[in-house]
């Protein structure tokens, strides 16, 4: 073995997870960097009794992915691994093409990492990727998470992410792959200055100079990451006694935080936000800011579809009526992302928002002990305009609404990024 080949084995076996796992899953577009992160693994875990298995996804949206398929397909022949191609079933959706197709990779690449029973899936992110992304952030004022950077290791929807090539160079992944006799598709949109990635590319090579390199940014995502653990871990601590979960609610004890530093309150709250909405993204900083201020002089608001109520004591996070008026499921079915309502089998029932309609029908609403701004958004049975139950508003009728979450995902939730 030449001796920078051992620095790339080292690198990479820095970060697969320890102890290795039996089956490991790993996902090759058929470019450089993922047949490189596929050859480098192989190599680093020969003999080592783990089983390997490869999958490319195909978006179906690129006339050159067949020869990406060939590629990958051919390399995995050579070291005696199983290859699967995953099809993304495009359904018309409103919202941006990319970002779309994205999201469905990592759902078809963690669906079949689950179904095959492998603990852990890897990508091919470099340092490159990694410096290109702190500069896309920046550039959008982010904080200590924005600035961590993309994780080396990530649980998502029941698999671990890793990604052991985060510390090394693209440049270098390439010449390993020349030397090694593997060829690997170029993706045209690489040079595509449309793309803020590719721009940033560009900027990184202007900062270079002043000592901004792709080594010194992987450093301070490295740094940002360690500095995120431990507001991680802080905010967990301050949640344990200042949060509650009432019903689908959030309740935070104001006075204490109010006494919170503000980027530990700010962490509560977006975890109330994230925990009610089930939205993976936290709403924009500044919006968040200014619903902060709002808390402080006692006032409410909205925010991310959930209504901030201040009530003496107390700071309730609920469900923002208008943003659940048009959602419909049937009984045992998850509403909201979050309540399953289930009861006596009714012909033409469904679920849908209690709404004032439906609340001008409860006389008995007020014993939850919640608002009318909160008990509005909650699930009720209907039947056409008829109101059959509302378990959350004292009109059981034989029905019961249970949250799909809880107290556990809400703490969880602080500790994800
Ligand atoms: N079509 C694909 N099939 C299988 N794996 C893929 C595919 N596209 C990307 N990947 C995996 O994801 C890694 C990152 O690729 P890329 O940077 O293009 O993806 P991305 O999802 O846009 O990244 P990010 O997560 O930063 O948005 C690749 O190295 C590879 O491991």
């Amino acid at each position: 073995m030449s001796e920078p080949d051992r620095d790339l084995l080292t690198g990479i076996r820095q970060g697969l997870p320890d102890p290795l796992p039996s089956r490991l899953a790993v996902a090759v577009s058929g470019g450089g960097d993922s047949l490189a992160l596929l050859h480098l693994i192989a190599r680093a875990v020969d003999g080592q009794g783990v089983t390997l298995r490869v999958a490319t996804v195909d978006h179906g949206l690129r006339p050159e992915v067949a020869e990406e398929i060939r590629l990958v397909a051919r390399l995995c022949d050579d070291l005696g691994l199983a290859h699967d191609v995953l099809t993304w079933d495009q359904i018309a959706e409103p919202g941006n093409l990319q970002d779309r197709a994205r999201r469905a990779r990592y759902d078809l690449l963690t669906g079949w990492a689950r179904d095959h029973g492998m603990a852990a899936l890897a990508l091919g992110h470099t340092a490159d990727d990694q410096a290109e992304t702190l500069v896309m952030r920046l550039s959008r004022s982010a904080g200590v998470t924005g600035l961590a950077g993309i994780p080396p290791q990530r649980r998502e929807q029941g698999v671990l992410l890793i990604r052991p090539l985060l510390t090394l160079r693209r440049a270098r992944l390439r010449r390993y792959l020349q030397d090694h006799g593997i060829a690997w598709a170029e993706d045209p949109s690489n040079h595509d200055t449309r793309f803020d990635r590719v721009r940033a590319r560009a900027a990184l090579e202007q900062l270079a100079p002043l000592g901004v390199t792709t080594d010194a940014l992987v450093r301070v995502a490295r740094n940002m990451a360690d500095a995120e653990a431990a507001l991680a871990e802080t905010a967990g601590a301050a949640a344990r006694d200042v949060v509650s979960i009432d019903a689908g609610d959030v309740l935070i004890a104001r006075r204490a935080f109010l006494d919170l530093p503000d980027e530990i309150a700010r962490r509560l709250l977006l975890a109330a936000l994230r925990w009610i909405t089930g939205d993976i993204y936290p709403p924009r900083r500044i919006p968040v800011a200014h619903t902060l201020a709002a808390i402080t002089e006692g006032r409410g608001g909205q925010l991310a579809g959930c209504r901030v109520l201040c009530r003496g004591e107390s700071i309730r996070i609920c469900r923002e009526f208008n943003a659940v008026r048009g959602l419909s499921a049937p009984p045992g079915a998850v509403w909201d992302g979050r309540w399953r309502v289930t009861g006596p089998a009714t012909e033409g029932a469904e679920i849908r928002a209690l709404g004032r309609a439906g609340l001008a029908r409860c006389p008995d609403w007020r014993d939850s002990g919640r608002p009318h701004a909160a008990i509005l958004a909650t699930p009720a049975v209907w039947s056409g305009t008829e109101l059959l139950a509302a378990p959350l508003a004292g009109l059981e009728n034989g029905w019961h609404a249970a949250l799909t979450r809880g107290e556990t995902e809400y703490h969880a939730l602080l500790l994800s990024h």
